[in-house]
């Protein structure tokens, strides 16, 4: 088996690893650098503490994140290559991306060049397009959730709030051979999430705040269900960038521009690099 798969299925522990610094705070727990020590391979080790997952009910949410993630294979998804558990603590060994968080980035930058912004829209859509294509939803993409390796490739990470979806249509009724194949394939229905999330992280992205910004959550709410997207005077962003972020924030959900769209809509050819790596 190749050294992943074999990775996959291997029996790991503690002993397996040097522990190096602490990378810093996840949701339940803390994540540290870390070197495998048969391959000296560095990962990154994010320890979640039982009680605190058990206190959250969110051990099926685990399940379900390593499940999908350990099985999802793209250069803009982080690697899941395996876990283990003890008395107290669940462990996932996690590939490590070497530049770190990426709305810490955006913080210190402020907002992202189009070119920057473009390269990073284009090859989360990539990644997203193979998820979907495995009938898998993010449904949780956000500055928090996007780290940055060592080329300045952008990694998806976190997959918590993922999820497997069947073709509704299987259940929904008994033959399928009436229905085309925009129907059969209903996945775009329901990962049409994603391509919002994305419209929203460009808008962010090129503007440094999200477009529905409120001071109270109701007001929010309200901007987002009215779609209130208004651009401001500065920065100075290009009409082509507005008029993408305009097609996939989109109300209606099937109205949304199809990912593989988007990798063909001017903004993203004219400024995106292909090889999905910002240059600066
Ligand atoms: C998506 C999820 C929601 N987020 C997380 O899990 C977070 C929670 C804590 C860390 C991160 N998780 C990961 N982080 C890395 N790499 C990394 C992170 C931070 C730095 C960094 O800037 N410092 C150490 C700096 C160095 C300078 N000092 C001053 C501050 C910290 C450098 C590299 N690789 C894999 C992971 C993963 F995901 F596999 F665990």
């Amino acid at each position: 088996a190749s050294d992943a798969s074999a990775a996959a299925q291997k029996r790991w522990n503690l002993s397996d690893f040097d522990i190096g610094k602490p990378l810093g705070r996840g949701k339940f727990g803390h994540v540290y650098l870390a070197r495998e020590k048969r391959s000296n391979h560095i990962v990154a080790l994010k320890v979640l503490f039982k009680t605190q997952l058990q206190q959250s009910q969110v051990e099926h949410q685990l399940r379900r994140e390593v499940e999908i993630q350990s099985h999802l294979r793209n250069p803009n998804i982080l690697r899941l290559y395996g876990y283990f558990y003890d008395q107290k603590r669940v462990y996932l060994i996690l590939e490590y991306a070497a530049r770190g968080e990426l709305y810490k980035e955006l913080q210190k930058c402020k907002y992202f060049s189009e070119r920057r912004a473009a390269t990073y829209v284009a090859s989360l859509a990539r990644a997203l397009i193979y998820c979907h294509g495995k009938h898998v939803i993010h449904r949780d993409i956000k500055p928090e959730n996007l780290l940055i390796g060592a080329q300045g490739e952008l990694k998806i990470a976190d997959f918590g709030w993922s999820v497997h979806t069947f073709n509704r249509r299987r259940t929904m009724c008994g033959t399928l051979d009436y229905l085309p194949p925009e129907m059969v394939e209903s996945v775009e229905h329901d990962a049409s999430v994603d391509i919002w999330s994305l419209g929203i992280l460009c808008y962010e992205f090129l503007y440094g705040v999200p477009p529905f910004e409120a001071m109270e959550h109701s007001d929010t709410y309200r901007r987002i269900v009215q779609v209130d997207l208004k651009f401001p005077p500065k920065p100075i962003v290009s009409s082509s960038a507005k008029d993408l972020i305009s097609q996939m924030l989109v109300k209606e959900s099937s109205q949304r521009l199809p990912l593989h769209k988007l990798l063909e809509h001017p903004w993203i050819v004219q400024n995106a690099d292909p090889s999905g790596i910002y240059r600066g």
